[in-house]
C-alpha cells in the first residue's frame, strides 16, 4: 500500500494536523479485504455494534508501567485536538484500536516482541461495516497538502473494490503441543493458592497456563478469523497485528466496558463448566452452575468488584439478572451490568478502573496480582487483559483478551485460565481450563 507518510508512525502526534476522509463503499466482504493491505493491521467484531478493521499506522501511541493507561490517553487528546475530519458518517469516525499488557511491569521481549505496555494505532485505513453501509476512513497526519489524503482515499477505495474474496483455506493443524505446566504442577500450584486462601488475605485468584504449538504450516490469519466467525459469532472476535508475522487474536465471551455518551455496560463472567452430549445433559449441568455455591461465590466477586470499580463514577448503577451464557465448549455464570456516568469520562478511565476484574485476576487486586506473578511460569504479556479501541470523544469498546493466542510463524502460544477459590477442586479446574482452549484449537485444528 503506497503510504503517505515515511516511518513508522511513531511521530510526536503534536507535530501535525490529522487529517481524515472518510466515503461509503459498496458491500465489502471482510474476508476479501483482511490480506489486502500489510500489517500492523486490526480487526475488531463484536457480537453488537459494527466490525471494525485497520490498516496501517497513521500514528501509533505506546506506553509502559503503571502510568500508561493515562499516557495513552493524554496522547490521544494531543492527536485528536489536531483533527480535522469531514463530517458524514459518525460510525465512520476515526478510532485508535489497540490494547494492553496485563501486568503493569510487562517487558515487551521474546514472544511479546511489539506489544508494549499499552499500544494503540489510528490506522492508516479504517474499514467500517455499519448497519447499512460499510464505510472507508483514511487517515494521514501532516500530510503534505490536504488533497493528498483525498486522492489516497479515491486510490484505496479502488484498491478495497478490487479486492477479491478468495476460497478460505484448510486450517493449518497442531502437530506438536507442549503445556507450559504439567497436572502434577498444576495441582501444586491450586493446591497453595488454595491454602493460601484458607489462610486468610487472599479470596479468589485466577491462575492460567499456556499451550505451546507447532502448526502444520504458517498461520492464515485472515482464514482463522473467518473460521472464529463461523464458530463464536456471539463473541468478540479480535485480532492485533502490530508487526508482519506477529498477531494476537481470540474469540472472547467477555466484555470489559463500552462507553457510548454516559451509559457504560459491563459485565460480570465467571463460574465455569462443560457442555453436555445430549440437551438433557446440558440443562442439566447448566441448572447445576446456577445453584452451585461454589460457582455463585467465585461469580458475585466478580459482579461486587465491578459494581465498586464502577462506584466513584457513577451513581446509578444496575445490576441485570444472573444466567447462563453458553459457548461452543463451556457455559458461564453471567451476570449484565450497566450504569450513567454522572460526568463526561473518557473510557480508558473505566478500563484502567476495572482492569483486572476478579475475573481474570482475583481479589484483592494487589495479593492477586503477587500470587499470579509468583506461580504462574508463563508470560501473560496480553492475555487476559484490555483489548479494544476509543475515539476522539472518548468512546470506546474494549472486551478481555481471552480464549486468545499469539501467533508466530507456523508456532502459536494458547492461554487460558480459572478462578481459585476456597473449594476449588485442582483436577476440576485443569479440566475447564482444557475447554477454554477449544476455541483457539477450533482456529487451528
Ligand atoms: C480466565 C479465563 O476465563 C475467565 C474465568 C472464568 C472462570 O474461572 O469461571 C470464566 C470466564 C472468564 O472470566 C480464560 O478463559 O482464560
Amino acid at each position: 500500500m503506497e503510504s503517505l507518510r515515511s516511518g513508522d508512525g511513531r511521530r510526536d502526534p503534536a507535530d501535525g494536523p490529522l487529517v481524515t476522509r472518510r466515503r461509503e463503499l459498496a458491500d465489502v466482504s471482510r474476508g476479501a479485504v483482511l490480506d489486502a493491505f500489510e500489517p500492523p493491521r486490526g480487526l475488531w467484531t463484536p457480537p453488537d455494534g459494527p466490525a471494525i478493521a485497520g490498516w496501517g499506522a497513521a500514528s501509533t501511541i505506546a506506553a509502559d508501567g503503571p502510568d500508561r493507561f493515562a499516557a495513552v490517553r493524554e496522547a490521544a487528546e494531543r492527536l485528536f485536538s489536531g483533527l480535522d475530519a469531514d463530517g458524514e458518517g459518525a460510525v465512520a469516525r476515526p478510532r485508535l484500536f489497540g490494547g494492553f499488557a496485563f501486568h503493569d511491569d510487562h517487558d515487551p521481549v521474546g514472544p511479546w516482541e511489539g506489544f508494549a505496555g499499552a499500544r494503540f494505532v489510528l490506522p492508516q485505513v479504517q474499514l467500517v461495516w455499519g448497519d447499512d453501509a460499510v464505510w472507508l476512513t483514511v487517515a494521514a497526519v501532516d500530510p503534505p497538502e490536504s488533497d493528498a489524503v483525498d486522492r489516497r482515499l479515491d486510490a484505496v477505495a479502488e484498491d478495497i473494490e478490487a479486492a477479491a474474496a478468495e476460497t478460505p483455506g484448510e486450517p493449518p493443524g497442531v502437530v506438536e503441543r507442549e503445556r507450559t505446566t504439567s497436572r502434577e504442577e498444576w495441582r501444586r500450584q491450586v493446591r497453595a493458592a488454595v491454602e493460601r486462601i484458607e489462610g486468610g488475605g487472599l479470596r479468589k485468584v485466577v491462575l492460567a497456563q499456556a499451550l505451546s504449538t507447532d502448526l502444520g504450516a504458517p498461520l492464515s490469519v485472515p482464514d482463522a478469523m473467518a473460521r472464529l466467525g463461523r464458530s463464536y459469532p456471539d463473541c468478540h472476535r479480535f485480532l492485533v497485528q502490530p508487526e508482519a508475522g506477529a498477531s494476537f487474536f481470540g474469540a472472547t465471551p467477555e466484555r470489559l466496558v463500552a462507553l457510548s455518551g454516559r451509559t457504560v455496560r459491563t459485565e460480570a463472567l465467571a463460574g465455569s463448566t462443560g457442555r453436555g452430549d445430549t440437551p438433557e445433559e446440558d440443562e442439566w449441568l447448566a441448572n447445576e452452575l446456577l445453584d452451585s455455591e461454589k460457582d455463585i461465590h467465585e461469580h458475585e466477586l466478580v459482579a461486587e468488584a465491578v459494581r465498586e470499580q464502577l462506584a466513584p463514577f457513577a451513581g446509578s448503577i444496575r445490576t441485570g439478572q444472573r444466567t447462563v451464557r453458553k459457548l461452543p465448549t463451556v457455559q458461564h455464570l453471567q451476570t449484565p451490568i450497566t450504569a450513567e456516568l454522572d460526568d463526561v469520562e473518557h473510557v480508558l478511565s473505566l478500563v484502567e478502573a476495572l482492569h483486572p476484574t476478579p475475573a481474570v485476576g482475583g481479589l484483592p487486586p494487589e495479593t492477586a496480582w503477587e500470587t499470579i506473578k509468583e506461580t504462574e511460569t508463563f508470560d501473560r504479556g496480553w492475555y487476559a487483559a484490555p483489548v479494544g479501541w476509543f475515539d476522539a470523544a472518548g468512546d470506546g469498546a474494549f472486551a478481555v483478551g481471552i480464549r486468545s493466542a499469539l501467533a508466530r510463524g507456523d508456532r502459536a502460544t494458547l492461554f487460558a485460565g480459572a478462578g481459585i477459590v476456597a473449594d476449588s477442586d485442582p483436577d476440576r479446574e485443569w479440566d475447564e481450563v482444557q475447554l477454554k482452549y477449544g476455541p483457539m484449537l477450533d482456529a487451528l485444528e
